[in-house]
Parts: C-alpha cells; sequence; structure tokens
C-alpha cells in the first residue's frame, strides 16, 4: 500500500485548554479517498478541519500529511463584498508559494485560468465574485484549492444549497482529484451521499466511527453521532436523512 495521504493519531484540541471539542480522532487516509465527516451541529467537524491545519489554539496528538491541506470553506462564510473577481479568488491558491515581495508567477495565472475551466466557470473568470450564485462561488473556492495543488483537501459541506449544476460539476471534480491521488475530506450532513463514498468519519465531539459505509453507517452509530438530533429511518431500516437545526456559533 502506499504511504498514506493523511494519518491522525488521537488528536485532540479545542479553543479553551482543557475543554476538548474535538477528543481522540484515530484515521488514516489513503490517496485518492473520499472520506464524509459527519456529525451533529456543533459535533466538531470544522473543529477537526481546524485541527489539521494547525489552527487551533489548543491541539494534542499526531498529524502526519505531506504540505499544507487546502482548505474549502462554506460559501455562506465567505466574504462576498470585496471587489475581486473569480479568476482573483482562484489565484489565491498560489498565495502560499509565493514570496510576499513578488508577483504572482505567470504560471499560477494560468493554473487559476484552467482550475476556472475545471469547474466549468471559464466564463466567468472576471465576474466580481459577490455576484455569483452560491454554487459558482463554490466552485470558485473549490479551484482555488485545485490552484494550491495540496495532497488533501478539506470541504466544509461543499454540497449544501448548492444548485444542481453546480452539484453535478463538483461531484466529477472529486472524481477528477481522487483519480490524480489526492484525498478528500468533506463534512456533510447528508447520510445518503456518505453512503456514496470509499469512507466514513462519525464525530460527535470525539470520534464515533471511521470505515467503509457498509460497516459504520449502522443505525447505533448514528444514534451515538447525531445523539438526540432527528434520525429518519427509510423502509429497510436504513438511516438515510437526518434533521438538524441551524445554528449560529
Ligand atoms: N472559535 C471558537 N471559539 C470557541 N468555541 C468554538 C469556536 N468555534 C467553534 N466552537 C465550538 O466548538 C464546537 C464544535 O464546533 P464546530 O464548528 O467544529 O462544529 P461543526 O461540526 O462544524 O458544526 P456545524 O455542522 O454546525 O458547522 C461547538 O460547541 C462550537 O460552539
Amino acid at each position: 500500500m502506499s504511504t498514506p495521504a493523511l494519518s491522525v493519531t488521537d488528536l485532540r484540541g479545542g479553543y479553551v485548554r482543557g475543554t476538548d471539542v474535538l477528543g481522540g480522532a484515530t484515521f488514516v487516509v489513503q490517496p485518492g479517498e473520499i472520506v464524509a465527516v459527519l456529525g451533529p451541529n456543533g459535533g466538531g467537524k470544522t473543529t477537526l478541519f481546524r485541527a489539521l491545519l494547525d489552527e487551533l489554539p489548543f491541539r494534542s496528538g499526531t498529524v502526519d500529511l505531506e504540505g499544507r491541506p487546502a482548505y474549502v470553506p462554506q460559501t455562506e462564510r465567505a466574504r462576498l463584498d470585496f471587489p475581486v473577481s473569480a479568476h482573483d479568488v482562484a489565484l489565491m491558491g498560489a498565495y502560499g508559494r509565493t514570496a510576499w515581495f513578488k508577483r504572482v508567477a505567470k504560471a499560477d495565472r494560468v493554473r487559476a485560468d484552467e482550475a476556472l475551466e475545471r469547474v466549468g466557470l471559464a466564463d466567468r473568470a472576471h465576474d466580481r465574485f459577490g455576484t455569483l450564485s452560491g454554487g459558482q462561488r463554490q466552485r470558485v473556492l473549490i479551484a482555488r484549492a485545485i490552484v494550491q495543488d495540496a495532497r488533501v483537501l478539506l470541504l466544509d459541506e461543499p454540497l449544501s444549497g448548492v444548485d444542481r449544476p453546480s452539484v453535478v460539476q463538483i461531484e466529477r471534480v472529486f472524481g477528477e482529484l481522487q483519480a490524480e491521488g489526492r484525498a478528500l475530506l468533506v463534512a456533510t450532513h447528508d447520510v445518503a451521499q456518505a453512503r456514496t463514498w470509499g469512507h466514513v468519519l462519525c464525530l460527535n465531539h470525539g470520534q464515533v466511527a471511521y470505515g467503509k459505509p457498509d460497516d459504520c453507517l449502522s443505525t447505533a452509530v448514528l444514534s451515538a453521532t447525531y445523539g438526540d438530533e432527528l434520525v429518519i429511518l427509510d423502509g429497510s431500516g436504513q438511516a438515510v436523512t437526518v434533521a438538524h437545526h441551524h445554528h449560529d456559533h
């Protein structure tokens, strides 16, 4: 087996010392795998991503990965009032390898154009980011991650509230990134969608389960993951939908 893209051992962390929001995550992700990260609101999905980005105030345990992961935030949380174009946002993926006193390399400008083409937005490159639809903005943020060229991508609910054409484009790009040997961790509330991906990580402040969907997504695991949030069962007793309450934090 090849070197894992990401290996995490007993990862714990939080915002206040001694109060772990994320307790004891241990899992290995191989290149080319997509992992659905499931959990209730406030269950620690975003906190896990921040720990993997080494952005948590307090963290313990080990994280082995090559380079820095690319983070794709929820579009709702991306600032919309900046006068930047879709191309400008995609190009930000190159900032990590650009010295502060230099202009972004011509090759990176070409990469930004290519990445927008890959997400089906070549014709919107010069549109202002804030004027695009939610699904289009999500695709621009994925283009930025493509320009960053990371082995591991962390995506925070990339398909929630996204229009159908964007879902189709995003799922196609996920397949391409997988084929390139990148690993994707995708936070989602959609259990049915999680079943279509290779692995599932269930979090509820700590790790409840990790493995293949058929092994992990039992009613017992989903109840432990979602606690008193509602799990709706289909006719065969399989948990398919989770009703959750939105909240701000
Ligand atoms: N910056 C912060 N400072 C203090 N506590 C925080 C901060 N961000 C999140 N938390 C707390 O950490 C816990 C986990 O939040 P997190 O955002 O990781 O959950 P989540 O699984 O991503 O939830 P959602 O599905 O609602 O996005 C929550 O109790 C939240 O209130």
